[in-house]
């Protein structure tokens, strides 16, 4: 079966869907310079933690194999060259970690490459393909990522609900977690993707997400697109959903993704998630995080260090899209942007919020589900042992 690809790269090609224009239009964007990928990234054209990273990685790839390197004349020069191009990237948007943690890895790739008494420009050489094959790693791991993600979450929540092809679960998304935010196959929706592919998907309901509707706009067209069984919601029926829960409907788990998990399990993720874990935690129903080790930050010890990123009034006070005839098809040629609000009214318009950790009952990672230990906290070492001893095990 096609799939929904957010992102399309080949060495020296980098092309971007612009999630702007969906679900109405398929449209893909050329990203050749660092500054194309940045407005990409800040404009939302492309978003979601994996593939903002992904994005920003592969757009300095492309510059690279397009020349962009060429006045550097010295491998100190080129290093700091990749640096400032990375260094502006990061500062695209600042909540979710995985651009920074790519970074980092990006960053490291580059020095490695460096050979003592290596003559310029073989030295240079060495650097440049360093860097282009950590980046090219970084798109090709996230998929096996995801898959992984998919498998151990629908492991986990089958053995918490003896879920069989006879007895099967509903779970709520928010946000978009999918194809479209990621490599491929996705975290939080990819769980559902495997639930359902397993036969034991009763339903997924995914929340609109206001104010920038990433659950109608995206994640329903995602759900659509692959024939699961789903219904959308606005954010502000998600307590009435879980009131009906046990006599019909069923929701086993609310089930999100993550910007950045930091060392105690805090989560920030798309805002609204923090109101559907406390409403989770009061009808029972149990609250996961879908996350790659790529998305988990060590170094921030709670949630009060995340950084929330404020964007701008016009995404609570306008909205686009397609117009509707008159027959109620829609004509994707007309697309257009309406005012839902007096535009003069103050706006607060936090991107993301932070889930503490004691309302999370399990964070699933590539490498395994990650549940609290008996002292009520979560414990990382297991599923990323060396970055932890790196980090952690100095400080301790
Ligand atoms: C696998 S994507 C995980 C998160 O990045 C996702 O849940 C989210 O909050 C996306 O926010 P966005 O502002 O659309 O980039």
């Amino acid at each position: 079966m096609a799939t929904l690809q957010a992102i399309k790269y080949s060495r020296g090609k980098l092309q971007v869907l612009d999630q702007l224009r969906l679900p109405h239009e398929n449209h893909y964007d050329d990203i050749t310079t660092s500054e194309e990928a940045f407005d990409c990234i800040k404009s939302m054209r492309v978003r979601g933690a994996p593939a903002i990273a992904i994005v920003a990685a592969l757009a300095h790839a492309v510059e690279l194999v397009n020349g962009s390197s060429s006045a550097a004349t010295s491998p100190e020069e080129t290093i700091a060259h990749i640096d400032s191009r990375l260094d502006y990237l990061k500062e695209s948007r600042p909540t979710a970690v995985d651009l920074s943690n790519a970074i980092t890895l990006l960053k490291l790739a580059a020095r490695a490459a460096r050979v003592e008494g290596l003559a310029h420009p073989e030295a240079k050489e060495a650097i440049l393909n360093a860097y282009i094959a950590a980046a090219e790693n970084i798109l090709a791991k996230d998929l096996l990522s995801n898959m992984s993600i998919g498998s151990y979450g629908a492991v986990w929540l089958q053995q918490q609900y003896n879920a069989t092809p006879a007895r099967k679960i509903s779970v709520l998304t928010h946000c978009n977690t999918g194809s479209l935010a990621t490599s491929g196959h996705g975290t939080a929706l990819g769980i559902i993707r495997t639930l359902h592919a397993r036969g034991l998907l009763e339903h997924a309901y995914c929340t609109e997400t206001r104010p920038y509707n990433q659950g109608s706009r995206l994640t329903s067209f995602e759900l659509v697109f692959e024939g699961i069984p789903a219904t959308l919601i606005t954010d502000s029926m998600a307590g009435a959903l879980f009131n009906l829960h046990r006599e019909r409907m069923n929701i086993g788990a609310v089930i999100v993704g993550a910007d950045r998990v930091v060392r105690n399990g805090d989560t920030a993720n798309k805002i609204g998630t923090y109101q559907l874990a406390v409403l989770a935690r009061h009808h029972g129903v149990k609250f996961i995080v879908a996350a790659p080790t790529t998305s988990i930050d060590l170094e921030t010890l709670t949630g009060a260090g995340i950084k929330i990123e404020e964007r701008k009034a016009e995404e609570l006070t306008q909205i686009s899209g397609a117009v509707v005839n008159a027959d109620g098809t829609i004509d994707p040629t007309k697309t257009a942007r309406v005012a839902i609000a007096d535009q003069r009214i103050n706006v607060w318009n936090p991107a993301f919020d932070v889930t503490p950790h004691d309302l999370i009952d399990a964070i699933v990672t590539e490498k395994g589900a990650v549940v609290k230990g008996a002292d009520g906290r979560f414990d990382f070492s297991q599923v990323m042992p060396e970055r932890w001893d790196a980090i952690v095990g100095g400080q301790s």
